[in-house]
This record gives structure tokens, C-alpha cells and sequence, in this order.
């Protein structure tokens, strides 16, 4: 048997990784920034460990602090193998976003459960040539984590709607008018940067994920709105970190339950992915993998 194994019923760790704005996390006791070490290269900054309520909880601010990185210069990978070799099983990521519909105005919270990803330069995939597996993205999100945020968000009284479309964009620079008004006719609810690849790394990685998407504007189509600056997303994002702090603080104790396996099968995404016969896999590779796939590697 391996750590991996889901025989046995596991303590959950919550992994949070804070977008912009969101450079720490409040009521952690006994913390501690700590740097791990990925086969993948640099993550965007320390981890920083802690219990919250009595959960275990790394929190990961995924520009580093003081917004040091790009979204296009993140190394998502690294990111999320760290998140896995430190034992997390549920990533709740909070994202600052557009709004690309009227009824999600600035300050509204959206639990999305869609992406399209529109990004181009990032690896996407942990796998390649010498190990190549294919995951289903179907229902990125783990609807076991979009209930409990659901449910925390309304005791809490937030303007919340469960459910939407996140599209993910290249940047840095926001969109066109013309890609804003073509999102729109595409349904996209909310829009930003960063949570493709984000989203199917820690698929690849059978980690539990949701995101909590802040608008902070209405992107370029609305009336109302020339252009989007950094400075308007910057006012109404400081209200929204105090409320997404908040929201973690009431949604960890509901995590925190010993399970054997997300009913849903997120922590089992590598049980029928993998097509490289075992005589045909690249050691080099299969080391690197680990962490994210020790468990159908033999890791
Ligand atoms: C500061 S606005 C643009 C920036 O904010 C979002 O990042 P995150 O998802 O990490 O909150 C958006 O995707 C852009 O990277
Ligand atoms: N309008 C927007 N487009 C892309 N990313 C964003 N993050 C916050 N607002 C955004």
C-alpha cells in the first residue's frame, strides 16, 4: 500500500491558492512559510502551512507575494505537484475575475463549474512523451467543494451564484471589446487568467478543485465601463479578499470529514488514463511524476 491509497479513510488537507489580492490567509495558527522543492521547477512562492480550526490548511499566493509573476509566467505545474506533495487532497482557488454578464456585478461571487480555455503558452499537461495519459475535464469541479463553498457563502450572506463559465484568457493585457462581446455570445459568465492550466493539472493530479471567481468588473462590453484598469480592480478587490477570507474560514470545518474517496472521482482521475505501456515509459519522466502520479505509477 501507498500513501496514496484510497482504502483507507483520509484527513483531508485544504490547499488555498489566493490570486490577486490574496497574499496570505487570517486565523491560521501555528504557521510557517516553507519553500518545497518540485521536480517541475520553481512554485510562485513559499507554502505557507497552518491549521485553521483545527484543519490543516497550505495556502499558495499564486503571483507570490507582492504580485511578483505574470499570469503567463506562472509555473502552474509546480504549483499544483507542490500542492500534492505536501498532502493536498482540496484546492479551493480564489480568483479575481471580469463580469461578462449584467447580473454579476462587481463584488458578486460566482462558484463556477465550467472553463473554456482560450490560453496558448503554458504547459498544460504533467504528462508528454515517455508517460502520455489523457484525464477527463468534463466536470472540472468537485461539486462535494462547490456545495460546502455554496452553502458557507449564503450563511455568510454573500452575493453568491453557484454555477458558470470562466473563461480563461491569455493576457496580460485584458480583452478586446470585440473577444469581450464574443465571450458573451458564448454564455461565459466571468473571465480572467489563470485558472487554465490550473484546473486540469490538478485533475492530472487527482486533487479535488473549485474556484471562487470575485468579480471586480464588468470587462469592456458593458455601457457603463470604457476600459478595464487596474486601479478600478484593485478598489473593489480588497472588499472581496476580506469576504474570501471569511469564506474560507466558515467552509474548512465543513471539510474536514475522513473520506475514503471524492464520490465524485476526482481523486481517482489516473485510474484509465494512462496509454504508455510500461516497457515504453521514460524513467526520466515517471520520476518526475511522483508526487501526481505515484499512486498508478507505483511511485
Ligand atoms: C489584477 S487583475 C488581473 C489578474 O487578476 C486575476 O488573477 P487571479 O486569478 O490570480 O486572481 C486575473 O486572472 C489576472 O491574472
Ligand atoms: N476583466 C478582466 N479580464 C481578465 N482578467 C480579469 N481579472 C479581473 N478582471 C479581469
Amino acid at each position: 500500500m501507498t500513501d496514496h491509497d484510497h482504502h483507507a479513510p483520509r484527513t483531508p488537507v485544504i490547499g488555498v491558492i489566493g490570486g490577486s489580492g490574496l497574499y496570505d490567509i487570517a486565523g491560521l495558527t501555528d504557521q510557517r512559510w516553507e519553500r518545497v522543492a518540485s521536480p517541475w521547477g520553481e512554485a510562485s512562492d513559499e507554502l505557507l502551512f497552518g491549521t485553521l480550526d483545527g484543519v490543516s490548511l497550505v495556502f499558495l499566493p499564486r503571483h507570490g507575494r507582492g504580485h511578483k509573476r505574470a499570469p503567463s509566467d506562472l509555473n502552474y505545474r509546480a504549483n499544483i505537484d507542490v500542492l500534492k506533495r505536501v498532502g493536498v487532497t482540496d484546492i479551493l482557488s480564489l480568483s479575481a475575475v471580469g463580469s461578462l454578464k449584467e447580473e454579476l456585478p462587481p463584488g458578486h461571487f460566482v462558484i463556477v463549474d465550467q472553463f473554456i480555455d482560450r490560453t496558448f503558452a503554458r504547459a498544460k499537461s504533467f504528462f508528454g512523451a515517455g508517460c502520455v495519459a489523457h484525464v477527463s475535464v468534463a466536470d472540472p469541479v468537485c461539486p462535494r467543494l462547490g456545495d460546502a463553498l455554496e452553502h458557507a457563502a449564503r450563511t455568510l450572506g454573500l452575493d453568491v451564484t453557484r454555477g458558470g463559465t470562466y473563461l480563461a484568457m491569455e493576457g496580460p493585457q485584458f480583452s478586446t471589446r470585440a473577444e469581450s462581446n464574443l465571450y458573451r455570445s458564448w454564455g461565459c459568465s466571468v473571465i480572467g487568467m489563470t485558472n487554465m492550466p490550473e484546473a486540469k493539472l490538478a485533475r492530472e493530479a487527482e486533487i479535488c478543485y473549485v474556484t471562487v471567481a470575485m468579480v471586480t468588473d464588468y470587462d469592456c462590453w458593458h455601457q457603463d465601463h470604457d476600459a478595464v484598469t487596474v486601479d478600478q480592480v484593485v478598489k473593489i478587490l480588497f472588499g472581496n479578499a476580506d469576504h474570501a477570507r471569511n469564506l474560507v474560514r466558515h467552509v474548512t470545518p465543513h471539510l474536514n470529514t475522513p473520506r475514503t474517496s471524492c464520490p465524485a472521482g476526482c481523486d481517482h482521475a489516473l485510474d484509465h488514463a494512462l496509454i504508455t505501456a510500461p516497457a515504453a515509459r521514460d524513467p526520466d519522466l515517471v520520476a518526475k511524476l511522483d508526487a501526481v502520479a505515484g499512486r498508478v505509477l507505483g511511485g
